[in-house]
């Protein structure tokens, strides 16, 4: 039985308060281990360590010697790859096949990529003029920020948390992690690596528990973290918000969404077929990226029903060391009562079923998971919550449209912006109406396909700033000015 410390200055630490909470495999529902909670006094323990290293070896190090330490970290998890793959799988039940092309390659290049950024990136100067003749120049410096709180969720565990904790090391802050309560693994074993990669105590701090009135919170309204980098749902984004106006402290929010795909009727039909199987169906549906509303044009909405509905229903439902599977359970069996709540409601509005829409039979060593079969609908109602709430489940809805204008108008009309796929092979309709749409991410004939120079967040409620490539730099550091009169 595993037991589950936090990382505090450099060292795995219980809670002085011996409290506990259980960690569940969503793929059978047994005892993984058991999580220490920490209270005030491991939050605080944890932001104290973080503030101390600034003033250590951390804070005096060159980039060159950050980024290659960083490197070190991002052999380490490489090295490590099968125990990060086990981890991860285990807190979340995900196909290994999966976790193994994407989740843990993404959590090494997360530390190489901003690491390398950090040595190439240009500063900026200014000369101007002065009423004496003799003129000044002006140049930009970076400096870490300081602590910075990052809280994250469990659908990407690794990927998303060292997707900010890999920039904001580069940059020279440090951090205290709060992960999801639901997967509390890959962070911890991270800090193994850390310390064989020589980073120094202090500088990755790992603190568990759940959010509100626990280790969440406790970071959030602990007042010496100077910003708060966050990913999970839009709600819990205003909680943070609000916790982090207290000292006028900064924050990063990258939150839920209810992203749309459009299908025009000039598509490569295999393609947005493959596309969308993977948008709508990957990682159980639980990809903050996923696509939950499908317009698709009317000469070929039957087709596409069609032919997506043969591939959900192909799509193999087994647990992670399941060669052959490619669809895992959902994290948790609480979080399966919420889809299955909007599988129900889809009924209640009068949707038509068009696959799925239950939980899957499944072996008697399996039958404590949290599996769901994949779902897709038609039929329902444009206000219906199944269409404007974010399910963040295996299951989508269709519906068809007539005019390009109108599926634009579709797409845009909820209150979330954070990505859209669109499918045609007219190259100037697919601009024209990536331009029109009102997301931070647009895919055109493409899904999750990601280079990490790029721009990456959401817009409206899905959101507040970006992160990725020179992008990070504008949260996680502070830009001085520097005048000097000559
Ligand atoms: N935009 C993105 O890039 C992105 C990426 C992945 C997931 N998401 C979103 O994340 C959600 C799923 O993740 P989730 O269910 O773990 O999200 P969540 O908001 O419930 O939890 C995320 C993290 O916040 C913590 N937390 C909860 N309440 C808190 C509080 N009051 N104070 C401080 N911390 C608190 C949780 O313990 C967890 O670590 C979905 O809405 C999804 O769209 C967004
Ligand atoms: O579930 C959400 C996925 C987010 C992905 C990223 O943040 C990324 O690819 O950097």
């Amino acid at each position: 039985m595993k037991e589950i410390k936090h990382f505090i200055n450099g060292a795995f630490v219980g809670s002085v308060n011996g409290r506990t909470f259980e960690d569940i495999n969503p793929v059978n529902g047994q005892l993984i281990g058991h999580v220490h909670e920490a209270g005030r006094a491991e939050v605080d323990a944890a932001v104290q360590a973080a503030r101390a290293a600034l003033h250590g070896p951390w804070g005096k190090m060159s980039v060159d010697e950050r980024a290659a330490i960083l490197h070190r970290v991002a052999d380490g998890i490489t090295a490590r790859f099968d125990e990060f793959l086990d981890a991860e799988c285990l807190d979340t039940g995900k196909p290994g096949s999966l976790a193994r092309h994407i989740d843990i390659p993404r959590g090494a290049a997360n530390f190489k990529v901003f690491a390398d950024l950090l040595k190439n990136v240009p500063g900026e100067a200014f000369e101007m003029g002065t009423p004496d003749g003799s003129g000044a120049i002006n140049y930009a410096v970076r400096r870490p920020k300081g602590v910075i709180g990052v809280i994250s969720p469990w659908n990407l565990p690794l990927l998303l948390m060292t997707w900010k904790v890999g920039p904001a090391l580069a940059c020279g802050n440090t951090v205290v992690v709060k992960p999801s309560e639901e997967t509390p693994l890959t962070a911890t074993l991270l800090g193994e690596v850390m310390q064989t990669a020589g980073v120094p105590p202090g500088v990755y701090n790992v603190v568990h528990g759940f959010g509100g009135d626990s280790a969440g919170a406790f970071l959030t309204e602990h007042p010496d973290v100077d910003a708060f980098t966050f990913t999970g749902e839009t709600g819990t984004g205003e909680l943070i918000m609000r916790a982090a106006a207290k000292g006028v402290r900064q924050v990063s929010l990258e939150l839920g969404g209810k992203n749309a795909g459009i299908v025009f009727a000039d598509c490569d039909m295999d393609k947005a077929i493959e596309g969308t199987l993977r948008s709508a169906f990957a990682n159980c549906g639980q990809v903050c990226l996923g696509t939950e509303r499908l317009y698709v044009e009317r000469s070929i909405f039957d087709e596409f029903v069609a032919r997506l509905k043969a591939g959900a229903e192909n799509l193999v439902i087994g647990p992670p060391n399941d060669p052959a599977s490619n669809f895992g359970p959902l994290v948790s069996l609480k979080h399966r009562e919420k889809v299955l709540s909007y599988y129900q409601q889809a009924i209640d509005d009068g949707a038509t079923v068009v696959t799925g829409g239950g939980v899957p039979q499944m072996p008697d060593a399996l039958s404590g998971g949290a599996w769901i079969q994949p779902t897709i609908w038609t039929g329902l109602a444009d206000d219906s919550a199944v269409v404007t709430e974010e399910i963040f489940g295996p299951c989508c809805h269709i519906r068809p449209f007539d005019s390009e204008p109108e599926a634009i108008a579709l797409a845009n009309r909820l209150p979330y912006g954070l990505s859209a796929t669109l499918w045609s092979e007219n190259v100037g309709r697919a601009h024209r109406v990536a331009a029109q749409l009102e997301a931070g991410i647009v895919w055109v004939n493409s899904w999750f396909l990601r280079d990490l120079r790029t721009a990456f967040g959401g817009s409206k409620q899905s959101g507040i700033g970006r992160e990725g490539g020179v992008h990070s730099l504008e949260f996680y550091t502070e830009l001085k000015n520097i005048c000097v009169k000559l």
